[in-house]
């Protein structure tokens, strides 16, 4: 059988304080009915993604809306038909959002949105709506007082919400009490602090997840800790980015997008091969390797979450 194949146009409307967003409950004689979406619907003939995307939302919730960045797109397998959810992130609209179609409408807190039923395309963007643009990575550094130093001002002066606590020259007790620390600055900040190490320090130190090297993701054919702590890994090829979702990743860094001083003997991805890999991904992708905040629009026009970096905030 040749399955049909649908394009939909689906938001995730942030409210302004960007703790919220804006879920509708499809009717129940539709498909996947009952269930909560992102608003949206399919493209008509000749229409682009944002086109369909600001038509379905003025036919379905009465909103204008002018800007829309891309967030995620999936592709799922469903009985009958291969579906491609191409997701935009909104945050400027215009109108007091009301369901046209009788359809139930709420606002929902980013940290709700698992107690709500979905369709099963739909995982991949809850993680995206709920992961920031940018994913700090921590530089080894010997003393204690100048790291938590470090991490302070990145989270305080750039707003960083999502760190990962690479160090690799510390010995598994140094390792414990740093991120110990670690995870008490980032607590005050409401970030979330990933581990990179073996999923058993988890049990150590209570954190929000687990970072994988490539070479352990490669060694694991199931999720090593339990959902609700995140799970991300460093890939850099289809394979490993495969492995990760077969595994259960949340989340991955996709790397070198550049050359850096630390890696220069790796071959570049560079944009276009990144883009190629980001979409059948299936997750959210960060970009790493000599990226910027100035890389991040770009990055998220490519198909990533947004970009990882050790040295542009780790000042
Ligand atoms: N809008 C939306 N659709 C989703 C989500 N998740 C998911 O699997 N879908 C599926 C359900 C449907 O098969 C398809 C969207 O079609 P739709 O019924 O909303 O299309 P539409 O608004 O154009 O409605 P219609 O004119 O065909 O009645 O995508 C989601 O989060 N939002
Ligand atoms: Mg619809």
């Amino acid at each position: 059988m040749i399955k049909r194949r649908v394009h939909v146009a689906a938001a995730a409307i942030f409210s302004d304080d960007g703790q919220e967003v804006l879920l509708a409950r499809r009717p129940s004689t539709v498909d996947q009915g009952g269930l909560w979406e992102f608003p949206g619907g399919k493209l008509a003939p000749y229409e682009t993604g944002f086109v369909a995307l600001q038509r379905e939302l003025y036919e379905e919730l009465g909103l204008t809306i002018d800007r829309a960045q891309p967030l995620i797109r999936v592709h799922h397998e469903y009985p009958d038909k291969h579906i491609l959810l191409d997701v935009w992130q909104v945050g400027d609209f215009s109108g007091e959002p009301y369901g046209r179609e009788g359809q139930a409408v709420r606002w929902v807190k980013l940290d709700e949105l698992f107690n709500y039923p979905f369709p099963a395309a739909n995982l991949p963007i809850l993680r995206a709506v709920m992961l920031p643009t940018e994913y700090l990575i921590s530089a080894e550094e010997a003393d204690d007082g100048v790291f938590l130093n470090k991490l302070e001002r990145a989270l305080q002066e750039d707003g960083l919400r999502l760190v990962q606590l690479r160090a690799k020259t510390l010995d598994h007790e140094d390792y414990v009490q740093r991120a110990e620390q670690a995870l008490a600055l980032c607590r005050r900040f409401s970030a979330r602090l990933l581990l990179n190490g073996e999923p058993e320090l988890l049990k150590l130190v209570d954190a929000d997840g687990i970072h994988l090297t490539s070479d352990r993701l490669m060694t694991l054919d199931r999720r090593p800790i339990v959902q609700g702590k995140w799970l991300s890994a460093s890939t850099h090829n289809a394979q490993q980015l495969d492995h990760a979702a077969h595994i259960g990743c949340d989340f991955v860094t996709l790397s070198p997008l550049r050359t850096t001083p630390t890696h220069p003997d790796a071959t570049p991805l560079g944009w276009h091969d990144f883009q190629q890999l980001v979409e059948p991904a299936g997750m959210p992708v960060f970009a790493l390797g000599g990226m910027t905040r100035h890389d991040a629009n770009h990055a998220r026009a490519v198909g990533a979450q947004g970009i990882a970096s050790i040295r542009d905030f780790w000042q």
